[in-house]
């Protein structure tokens, strides 16, 4: 196992994407407080199931606590790590990894919208990861962040001109924290999921248009699963890359750079 004995932080680890990870670095042995926010006004609040990743965890022999809390919020950093400390005594390993996006056109884009997918995305991935980084160079024993960017950071989308941004500035708070945080031995990484099959984009796909053109463009020929990106998640946070920081892992199944 490659995290034994480790604690993480996951945001957004009730559903898709955050919820393979929470499974995933459970699967290497870490404990995990599982961050979510079922109170969203974006279509995507539905989080009792934060308790059923909480069991999975559990049956895979490990702990977990569910926590919700919006990460635009500032106080809600610091309480993901008071309660980390509290219920596991540290924190080793934040996954970055909250976010929404609800497709709207550039034209008539709700300013409220745009600055909620900001708030969120990217806001909430500085509030929490400085909290995280706080505890972690006070313990003085490093850690490792590792946010979820997106292929999104390097293409646009017509219906993603507030949401874009934020996985590239995403990306780019992990490079910038890196430097910083290097000193201290805590590794700042992102991944860059493709097209995951999640709550966030059911509705957009099941346009047979769109997903019979997103699946020829998958070389591996297949949606990703969330555990294909907690996999690679947990790979950044564990010491086969000691040396790997400031770096980002595209996992799509190749779905970027397929043009033609
Ligand atoms: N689904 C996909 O194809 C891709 C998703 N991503 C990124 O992966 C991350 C997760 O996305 P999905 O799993 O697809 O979404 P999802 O909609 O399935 O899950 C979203 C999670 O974030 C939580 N959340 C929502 N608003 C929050 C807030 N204000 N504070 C705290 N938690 C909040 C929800 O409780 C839930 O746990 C996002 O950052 C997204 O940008 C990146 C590339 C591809
Ligand atoms: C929600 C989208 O389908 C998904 O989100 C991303 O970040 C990917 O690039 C896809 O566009």
């Amino acid at each position: 196992m490659l995290l034994e004995n480790k604690c993480a932080i996951v945001t957004g680890g009730s559903r898709g994407i955050g919820a393979g990870i929470a499974v995933s670095l459970a699967r290497q042995g870490a404990d995990v407080v599982i961050n979510y926010w079922g109170k969203t006004d974006t279509g995507y609040g539905r989080d009792g199931a934060a308790q059923a990743v909480v069991a999975e965890i559990e049956r895979l022999g490990r702990s977990a606590i569910a926590l919700e809390g919006d990460v635009a919020d500032p106080a809600t950093g610091p309480a993901l790590v008071d309660a980390a400390v509290e219920r596991f005594g540290k924190v080793d390993i934040l996954a970055a990894n909250a976010g929404i996006c609800p497709f709207h056109g550039f034209l008539d884009m709700p300013v409220d919208l745009m600055r909620k997918v900001f708030g969120v995305n990217m806001e909430g991935a500085f509030l929490v990861s400085q909290a995280v980084a706080n505890r972690m160079v006070e313990q003085g024993h490093g850690g490792a962040i590792v946010a979820t960017s997106s292929i999104s950071a390097l293409v646009g989308g017509e219906f993603q001109s507030h949401y874009t941004p934020t996985k590239a500035g995403v990306h780019s708070l992990m490079q910038s924290v890196a430097i910083a945080l290097g000193p201290h031995g805590i590794r700042c990484n992102s991944v860059m999921p493709g097209a995951i099959l999640t709550d966030m984009n059911r509705e957009s796909l099941s346009d047979p248009d769109k997903d019979a053109y997103f699946r020829k463009r998958i070389p591996l020929g297949r949606y990703g699963e969330p555990e294909d990106v907690g996999d690679v998640v947990a790979f950044l946070a564990s010491d086969m890359a000691r040396y790997v920081t400031g770096a980002s892992v595209i996992v799509d199944g190749g779905m970027y750079v397929n043009l033609q």
